[in-house]
């Protein structure tokens, strides 16, 4: 990231978040880790591997108490330190995933981060039993975290079903993976290769810079298109201009260029041949016999205004949940 001297766009809200905060606070740089026990855990059984991570369900010797045991790959400090800190800031809030320990093996030096378990059930087989009521209590949830967050100047930067864990026992909700989150300074040029394909804001793939919290609303938006109308994902891209390309079939291609004007931004030449002349489909194109169910007047609004190209339009985190679809009547 970096300070650009033409401020193009600013977040609409909690823009101060970190300015109005001391600088120890956004500054992850000069963090220092306080490492705990390492010999306080045990390794228990392998729960998945991430890009930047192994993790392993494991257990705290002294207490008995089940926790996940996220041991880092080889990345930059900068990476571990900012996930760290962001972790620190935000472990406690609502629905974000508690940070219980940071230890490292005395040799290998490697990082683990000890965190919370959630007796997660796979989204794939979850949310294609999710009801009206469901939806609305789990993402109601899933706001509450990602307003929490905003508000205390962070942007999540990868939002997915995947990092999103849920007990439907307990009906815990928590918003995992902190790992390409980042703090939020007004006028700053941020770095778009961030969040995973098809969850991609339009504003990383054509290349605005400054971007900010407004982009996990699209994420949240390409979930509950993709639960609503049973399509995962909503936006399959082969590659990152093809998910520009997925996004303007059903968005179409004048308001993309209309987006990118409003900023200034030139959208780069790859695109001349591929992004052709798309008319805006409308949603009611999308519903089927499988989906129709799931389908109200509310709730197509309420997609159709977090899939937004202009991501200065999108509702906030706190403007989605004052959405009427949460207040809709269901059975
Ligand atoms: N607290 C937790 N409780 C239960 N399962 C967890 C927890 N944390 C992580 N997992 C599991 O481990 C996987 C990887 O964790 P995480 O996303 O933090 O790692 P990552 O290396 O950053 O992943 P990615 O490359 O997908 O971004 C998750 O998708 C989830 O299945």
């Amino acid at each position: 990231m970096s300070v650009n001297t033409r401020v193009y766009s600013v977040a609409r809200v909690y823009a101060d978040a970190n300015s109005n905060r001391p600088t120890e606070y956004w500054d992850y740089e000069t963090h220092k880790i306080e490492w705990g026990q390492i010999k306080n855990y045990e390794i228990i059984s392998k729960i998945g591997r991430g890009k930047y991570s192994e993790v392993f369900q494991g257990i705290n010797i002294y207490n008995d108490e089940p926790c996940v045991i996220k041991v880092l790959k080889p990345v930059k400090m900068k990476k571990i330190y900012r996930e760290v800190k962001i972790l620190k800031n935000l472990t406690g809030g609502p629905n974000v995933i508690g940070l219980l320990d940071i230890v490292r093996d005395e040799s290998s030096k490697i990082p683990a981060l000890i965190f919370e378990k959630v007796n997660n059930v796979d989204f794939r087989v979850l949310y294609p039993k999710f009801t009206i009521s469901d939806i609305q209590y789990y993402f109601t949830q899933l706001l509450i975290a990602l307003d929490y967050s905003h508000s205390m100047g962070i942007i999540h930067r990868d939002v997915k079903p995947q990092n999103i864990m849920i007990d439907p026992l307990t009906k815990k909700l928590r918003l995992i993976d902190w790992g390409l989150a980042e703090f939020y300074h007004s006028g700053m040029d941020y770095n778009v290769r961030v969040a995973s394909r098809y969850h991609k804001g339009p504003e990383l793939l054509v290349n605005l810079q400054q971007y900010d919290y407004s982009l996990d609303l699209w994420s949240v938006g390409c979930m509950l298109a993709a639960i609503i109308f049973k399509k995962e994902p909503f936006f399959r891209g082969d590659s990152n201009n093809d998910q520009l390309v997925q996004i303007a079939k059903v968005l179409g291609t004048k308001d993309l260029l209309n987006y990118v004007n409003k900023y200034g931004i030139k959208l780069s030449d790859e695109y001349d041949s591929i992004l052709g002349n798309y008319p805006r489909k409308p949603w009611s194109q999308f519903i089927n016999s499988d989906n129709q169910h799931l389908i109200s007047e509310e709730i197509v609004d309420f997609i159709d205004k977090l899939l937004t190209y202009d991501h200065q339009l999108r509702p906030t985190a706190k403007e989605a949940m004052d959405h009427p679809f949460f207040t809709m009547k269901c059975n």
